[in-house]
Order: structure tokens, then sequence, then C-alpha cells
């Protein structure tokens, strides 16, 4: 088979490595992106941003400063978006955000806020009228806006935000204010420097009552000048973990009016004479939210199949230590340790992938059923956003360091990308939702059907179905090598099951001695281990579906992966498959064996499936995971342009140590 991943000067290993693969590389990409034509497209946008020296880096972002490295985003960004001919606007999901990963890379830029959440909201809170006079503006970038919920006070609980916005039916205007320090907007992207128009979320007061939190769109700077305009106080809030491109920013209002018709409308409205129309469903304003966890989803896998592409190539080119005396140094790959490390965070970033595509096509179901007034899946697309997102963001961050780890020093170096794409994701495990909040919101949901299986209601909803099933009260387990995909589903639901009813007793228990909030708060550590049980159960179901569906040669070698998945879930909570003997010991002793026999199928396959996810070098940006594995040179190079190094001897030497070690010395 023909491997367009070999070429000429490329390292022996990685070589070696790229021939043992027992499957086609370009059919493994295209089912892994969508298909042929997805994969096609993406070769077709990487040839041009390659094409266009504009959207480079003159030098690693590493060693810029920040004030460098927000304006070279800014140029890029701009570039960029010059260009988005190039590119099928309305998929978002697929060549969007595949574009914008491969020009601006992980450190975010003037206009992520701009596309993500100012957008977004504008396609999906406002009324025709505001939908033809800002969206154009919005996307021939005569504006360039973000999304300004979250304050100094308050992210997660948004009835308690504090910025206001007063009707005044006199002037038919509202008046923006922050009340208090703490009313501060602070963390929106691009708020600080770059913006000049917001999505500003504020609580809405109407003939003397609160309605509550409600979007308006809010001018924040002058067209022209772009100074901020009278009565907003606006600035950056300083260096972050991760996106240093971005501009994060904070944001006070003093008496700011702006029209009436800036409220967002499609779902609330606020008549002149300062009547209140309530939405159809009283969510329907965190649309936006919702939104952003979905495509999430795809973005984290993207990270973790990144930092796991990293890890094995560069596993595969590192030679430590021997196993067998005075027979050579290994590659590390090698190690069985090392494959345990790393093997479970690829088949992770695939699970998640393939849950992305499933959320997309919800989400966009729902926006379909919303154009026509039906919110019946609102509550389903929600607890399914907020459980991906929490799981899959905290299982990235989690599977990034352990590649970090895994690549031993190197792995420390900015030069290896990982502080860079740790710093990116870890950020999804709080933006959009604090995890542990938004796992109490798929909590509610299952709290809510388990109510319904005691009532002896059968309707549930698909995705929980489980919870109204008997199931076996033993696993049907007998051998790895017979352990098909509906047991490994069976027992998985078995223990999310369980887990179900007990948070549900605890809680009704707990509700039997205290107000239903004390009681949920006394029943919280339960509750969100109920949320992560049902989310790892979806994400098993659905690998194992969706592998499936694959070309049937593409079939095996998936399916080591997802058993790997699934084996390692259940390897590392055996405690809770052995409740009421639902398991043997014996049988999780064999379930172990099955993931040291998942890694070894996997071993010859490893590189190549990273391959499989098509990261171009320049979507990597990571020395350690070069395509060609020719890691040590281009380390030397990559170090030799720190700017340290544009001088032999630096100034604090001549100021510091020089007349340190002299004076030491002197005195010998
Ligand atoms: C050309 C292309 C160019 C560029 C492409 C660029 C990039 C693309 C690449 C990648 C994108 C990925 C990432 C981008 C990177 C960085 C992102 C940066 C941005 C981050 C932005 C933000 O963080 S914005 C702020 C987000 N804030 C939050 O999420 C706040 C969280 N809090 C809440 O959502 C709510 O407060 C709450 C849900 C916790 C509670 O709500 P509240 O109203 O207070 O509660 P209750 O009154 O108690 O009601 C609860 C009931 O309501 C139901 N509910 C809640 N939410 C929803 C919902 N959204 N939909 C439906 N129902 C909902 C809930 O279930 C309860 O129902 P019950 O029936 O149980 O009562
Ligand atoms: C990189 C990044 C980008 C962001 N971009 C934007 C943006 O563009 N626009 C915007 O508006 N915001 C943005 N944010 C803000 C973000 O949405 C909030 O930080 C997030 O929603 C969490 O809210 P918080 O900071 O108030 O955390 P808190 O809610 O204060 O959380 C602190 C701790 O309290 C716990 N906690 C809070 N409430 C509960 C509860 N009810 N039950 C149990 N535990 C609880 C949490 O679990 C957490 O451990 C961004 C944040 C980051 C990090």
């Amino acid at each position: 088979m023909s491997n367009r991943w070999i070429q000429p000067g490329d390292n022996v290993d990685i070589t070696n490595e790229r021939k043992k693969c027992t499957f086609d590389i370009e059919k493994m990409s295209a089912f892994i992106h969508g298909g042929e034509d997805k994969l096609q497209r993406r070769r077709e946008i990487l040839e041009y941003v390659k094409s266009n020296k504009s959207l480079g880096d003159p030098q690693p972002i590493e060693f810029m400063t920040r004030n460098e490295r927000v304006e070279n985003a800014s140029r890029k960004i701009v570039e960029m978006t010059n260009n988005t001919d190039q590119i099928d606007g309305s998929d978002f999901f697929g060549e969007g955000m595949y574009y914008q990963a491969l020009t601006m890379g992980r450190d975010l830029h003037a206009m992520s806020l701009h596309y993500v959440m100012f957008i977004p909201t504008l396609q999906g809170q406002t009324d025709d009228e505001q939908l033809d006079h800002w969206l154009s503006l919005a996307i021939a970038r005569a504006i360039v806006g973000t999304y300004a919920q979250t304050e100094l006070g308050h992210g997660t609980n948004l009835s308690k935000l504090e910025t206001t916005a007063h009707y005044d039916p006199k002037t038919e205007e509202f008046v923006l204010n922050s009340p208090t320090i703490t009313a501060a907007k602070w963390w929106p992207g691009a708020l600080g420097k770059s913006s000049n128009y917001a999505v500003v979320v504020a609580q809405l007061y109407t003939q003397g009552e609160c309605k509550g939190p409600h979007p308006f769109i809010v001018q924040l700077r002058e067209m022209d000048t772009h100074k901020p305009l009278k009565g907003i106080t606006l600035g950056d809030i300083g260096p972050k973990l991760g996106i240093n491109g971005s501009d994060n920013g904070f944001l006070l209002f003093d008496h700011v009016r702006i029209p009436r018709r800036h409220m967002l409308m499609r779902y609330s409205k606020v008549l002149p004479d300062g009547t209140y129309i309530k939405p159809q469903h009283s969510k329907l304003g965190y649309g936006t939210m919702v939104f952003v966890r979905s495509i999430m989803i795809k973005d984290q896998a993207s990270q973790l199949g990144a930092a796991s592409t990293i890890a094995i190539r560069y596993a595969s080119v590192r030679r430590q230590g021997e196993i067998i005396p005075n027979s050579g140094e290994v590659q590390i790959l090698d190690y069985q340790t090392q494959q345990y490390r790393l093997f479970p965070q690829l088949a992770r970033a695939f699970a998640f992938l393939f849950a992305a595509y499933e959320i997309r096509d919800l989400y966009m179901k729902v926006t379909e059923q919303l154009t026509h007034g039906n919110t019946e899946l609102l509550p389903e697309i929600h607890a399914l956003s907020s459980g991906l997102k929490s799981v899959v963001s905290w299982d990235t961050a989690q599977g990034i360091e352990q590649c970090r780890l895994a690549c031993g020093g190197h792995g420390y170096s900015q030069a290896s990308a990982f502080p860079e794409i740790y710093g990116y994701a870890v950020g999804g495990c709080t933006y959009e939702g604090e995890n542990i909040v938004m796992l109490q919101q798929v909590a509610r949901f299952l709290m809510k059907a388990a109510e319904e299986v005691k009532k002896g209601s059968a309707n549930l909803a698909e995705i929980c179905a489980y919870i109204g099933r008997k199931g076996e009260q033993h696993s049907r387990f007998t051998s790895v090598d017979s352990y098909r995909d509906e047991d490994i589903v069976s027992d998985l639901e078995y223990v999310a099951r369980q887990q179900v009813f007990r948070a549900y007793e605890k809680l009704r228990k707990a509700q039997q001695q205290a107000n239903s909030e004390t009681a949920w708060n006394s029943c919280s550590v339960e509750l969100c281990k109920t949320s992560r049980w049902h989310v790892r159960l979806y994400l098993v179901k659905n690998f194992l579906a969706k592998v499936s569906t694959a070309p049937s040669d593409l079939r095996a070698v998936l399916h080591d992966v997802a058993r790997l998945y699934a084996f390692d879930i259940i390897t590392s909570s055996s405690g809770n498959f052995y409740e009421n003997g639902y398991m043997r010991e014996d049988q999780m002793n064999e379930i172990r064996e099955g993931v040291y026999k998942c890694l070894h199928r996997i071993r010859p396959n490893a590189v190549s499936l990273v391959d499989s996810w098509d990261y171009d070098d320049r979507e990597l940006k990571s020395v350690l995971g070069r395509r060609d594995g020719n890691v040590y040179p281009a380390l030397l190079e990559w170090a030799k342009q720190s700017p340290l190094n544009k001088t032999e001897v630096l100034p604090t030497f001549d100021k510091y140590l020089g007349p340190m070690m002299r004076e030491a010395k002197s005195k010998l």
C-alpha cells in the first residue's frame, strides 16, 4: 500500500513504523474526517494556507512578547478573513474550524469571539429586522464583536449577574449600568482592545420589574478612532495560562443609553411602552452557549488527537534503555507502560471526535425544530452538550498532560507544543460553564428520568432509555474474545443505572430532611458521578456503533481502539462493577488482560493511526511531533531562535554575574 506519510530523508525508525501499517491510511483519514470529499477539501485548504506567506508567523510565537503575539495574531486574522472565499463559510464545524486552526493556531486572536459567539448570537437571538441590520455588518467585518456575559463577581450563576439594563419608555432606550465593581464584565475574548461591539448580557428591568438576564447589542468604541465611548471603561485583563494572542477584557458601564431595538428580540421582547413579552421557553436566550458547547467537543478532540500524535511519533523515534540487555536501546514506544499511557489517549480522541459528529447533527436538528417553534429537544441537547463538554474537556486536559509526561524532558519545552495545547484546551473545563456545574445540569435531567421510571412511565428519551431497563443481574462476560459490543454496553449500562438510582435514593432521602437545594448540595458529589457515567456510557456506545459503520477493512483496527477505550474505563473503575456481585474478580482480571492485548495489537499501527488524523506540521506546531521524525536537529534549530541567543554575552553578565564571579575570585 502506498503511504503518503513516508518521504525521503525521514527518520528511519518512524519510516519503519509506517511500513508496518496494516490498513489503508487514506481510507482511515477519510473515515475520520467524514468522507473523501471532506479530506480532499482539507488538503486544498492546507495548500492554500501554506502558499499564502502572509498567513505564517515570522518566528515561533513562543519567542514573541505578548504585544507581538497580539499584533501578529491581528495581522493574520485580517489576512485570513480577507480570504474566506477559500473555504465554504457555511461549514463552520469542518472547513471554518480547520482553516482557523491552521492559520491562527491555539493562541486565539482579535476575532475568535466574533466568529464563535457574536455572529452565532446575532443569528440565534435577533428578530428578522435586527438580523438584516446587524448580520451583514458583522459578516462584512465592518464591526467586530464579542460576547460579554461573565462578570468579576459572577460567571456560573447567571441569575445573579449585576449589570443592569433599565428600560426608559420616555426615550425608548435602555440604560446600561455596572452598579458595583463586581458587575464589571470580565473575561470576554477580544473585549479589552480589539472589539468595537459586544453582545452584553444584562438584567432587564422594565415597568419596575426585573425580568432576568437578556442579551443586548452595544457599541463600545467609536468607529473611526476606536476610543471607548462615553460612559464605557474597557481594558485587557492581563496574561493567562494560555490564549495570550487574545485580549480577554473587562468592561464597566456608567449609565450608557442604547436604543430599545438594541435588545435582541427573537424570543423575549420589550414593547415601546415597556410591556415585556416573555419567550416561549425560558432558556432560549442561552442558545449561543449550547452552540459553543456543541462545537467544543470537536475542538477538544482535535487537541487530544494532536497531543497523542506528537507523543506517539516522538515515542517511535526516541530510543532510551534496553529491554533485553546488550541488544541495543529500544524505541520508548516498545515499553508497555508507554503504550498504556498513550494509546488510551488516542482512543479517547477517537471517541470524542465521533461524539462530536453526533452532537453536531443533534444541534442542527434542534435548530431546525426551533425555526418551527418546537422546543421539545432543548432539554436533551442541553444535557448532552453540557455532559460531553464536561467529561471531554476534563479527559482531554488530563490526556494532554499524560502525553507531555510521556515525552520526558523535551515534553516540558515549549518546542513540544504541549504547554500551548494544554493552556488552550484546559480553558474548556471552565469556559461555557464550569464543568462541575454543567455536570449538575446533566444530573437534573437524569434525576427526572429516574423519577419517571419510579412512577412506572416508559416514556424516556432514547439517550436515557437504559435507566428504565431492567438489565442483567450478572455480567455476561466469559472471555475477552467472546466479549461482544452489546455485552460491553450492557455492563456499562448496569453501572450507570446503579449510579443513577443510588444518587436518586440519596437525594430523595435528603429531600425528606432538608429543603430541595440543601438536599441537592448534600448529594452533589454522587450526582456528578451519575452524570459522568451517563456520558461515558454514551461515548462508548457511540464509538462502537460508529466502528460498525466503518469500511470493513478498517473495522479490525478501529475495534481494537474502541475496545481499549471501553476496557480502560471498566478496569479503572473496577469497584463499580463488583457491586452486588455483578462482576467477579476473575472476569475483571480477564478484561485487564484485554487491555494489554489491545495495546499489543495497536502497537504496530500506532504511528499510522495518528497519521490518519491528517495533522500537518503546520497545525501541530511541534518539534517533537514532526512528520519526518527528525526531532534532534530540529530541536537545535528551534533553540537557536531564542532571543537570548541573539548575542553571545548578555548584558546581565556585565551587570550581575560577572562582578559577582570577579569579586568571589578576588577573595579566594
Ligand atoms: C471562519 C471561521 C473562523 C473562526 C472559527 C473560530 C474558532 C472555532 C474553533 C473552536 C471553538 C471552540 C472554542 C473557542 C475558544 C474559546 C472560547 C471562548 C469563549 C468562552 C465564552 C464563555 O465562556 S461565555 C460565558 C459562558 N457562561 C456560562 O456558560 C454560564 C454557565 N451557567 C449557566 O449556563 C446557567 O447559569 C445554569 C445552566 C448553570 C443555570 O441556569 P439558571 O437560569 O440560573 O438556572 P435555573 O433557573 O435554575 O434553571 C435551570 C433550568 O433551566 C434548564 N436550562 C439551563 N440552561 C439551559 C439551556 N441552555 N437550554 C435548555 N435548558 C436549560 C435546566 O436544565 C433547568 O431545567 P429544569 O427543568 O431542571 O428546571
Ligand atoms: C479562557 C476563557 C475564556 C472565556 N471567555 C469568555 C467570554 O468570551 N465571554 C464570557 O462572558 N465569559 C468568558 N469566560 C468566562 C467563563 O465563562 C466563566 O469563567 C465560567 O463560566 C465559570 O464561571 P466563574 O468564573 O464564575 O466560576 P465560578 O462559578 O466562580 O466557579 C468557581 C468554583 O466554584 C464552583 N461552583 C460554582 N457554582 C457552583 C454550584 N452551583 N455548585 C457547585 N459548585 C459550584 C465551581 O465548580 C468552581 O469550582 C471565559 C473564561 C475563560 C477561562
